[in-house]
């Protein structure tokens, strides 16, 4: 059941913060929901990253009055599992907010963290039995941030035709590379350290191998960005692999932008567009 938590009307629609209890995560979770007017709407997921909750994209991204003007509702998770009951971790790049949108197989972390299995199976069942009347689940895509890039990348590319279109703000797009620190702390944690596993949660690995259709993935990043010479994000890689393959990836390198929502904000507007070509 999905529990009101707050709304509000804005742009001639609704935000609404829902909470359940996820049968996938075992823990309450809570999600927010961007509904542009009384119609039914086409569905696009905004996966965020590190360290957020469902609340950073939709009170920083300024993406709602696009959203309405093209008759989109946007579905805003939080980024893993919460709670007294979850493990954690210190640190902001593992466990609470950090939960890579994998399903975990190491314990202690299996139990709970199963954001692949919430994102893909869950969260859109319960949406079309409790929303039937204001979402069509049959067109949905899926967009994200930085590990929600990952996750936007890697959702589409594992499950060819559930999303009509991916698009990402400085996706890390090889976590799975030795020089991302980020992915190897994950995965290690997440998955084990079998590293031979952990393809099958790489975009730059899966793009290799995929086989359904090939719509233009649309990656913006900033060329200031401070995790771009860390390599947590390596994008090169990314648009290599695609083009080795034959897979239409626009990468546009943004002068000057950093990491943060003041770029994501700059470009909202494209990257809904460029869904809307998908899901109208
Ligand atoms: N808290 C950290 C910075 C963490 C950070 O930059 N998080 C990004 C996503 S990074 C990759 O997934 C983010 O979106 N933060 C939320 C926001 O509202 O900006 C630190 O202290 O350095």
């Amino acid at each position: 059941m999905m529990e009101k938590k707050g709304s509000a009307k804005t742009f001639g629609g609704e935000i609404v913060q829902y909470k359940i209890t996820s049968e996938q995560l075992k823990s309450d979770t809570t999600f927010r929901v961007f509904i542009p007017g009384s119609g039914k709407y086409p569905v696009l997921y905004f996966l965020s990253g590190l360290t957020c909750t469902d609340e950073n994209f939709a009170t920083k991204a300024g993406a709602l009055k696009k959203a309405s003007e093209l008759g989109i509702a946007l579905v805003m998770p939080d980024t893993s599992p919460r709670g007294d009951g979850v493990p954690n971790e210190e640190g902001w790049d593992f466990g609470h907010g950090a939960g890579f949108y994998i399903d975990a197989t190491r314990e202690p972390y299996s139990t709970h963290y199963r954001m692949y299995s919430y994102i893909t199976q869950e969260l859109p069942g319960l949406l079309s039995k409790e929303l039937s009347d204001k979402l069509d689940l049959s067109r949905q895509s899926i967009f994200g941030h930085s590990m929600g890039g990952h996750g936007a990348l890697t959702l589409f590319l594992k499950n060819p035709g559930l999303y009509k279109s991916a698009s990402a703000f400085s996706p890390i797009c090889h976590p799975s590379d030795p020089r991302c620190q980020w992915g190897q702390k994950a995965f290690t944690g997440y998955l084990g350290s079998d590293s031979s596993t952990w393809k099958q949660h790489d975009a730059t690995e899966l793009i290799k191998t995929y086989e359904g259709p090939k719509v233009e993935i649309l990656i913006d990043q900033g060329s200031a960005d401070n995790f771009l010479p860390q390599n947590q994000l390596q994008p090169e890689e990314f648009e290599k692999a695609a083009k080795e393959c034959g897979y239409p990836v626009k990468v546009r390198m943004q002068e000057g932008y950093d990491h943060s929502y003041y770029f994501i904000s700059t470009f909202v507007e494209d990257h809904l567009e460029h869904h809307a070509k998908y899901l109208k």
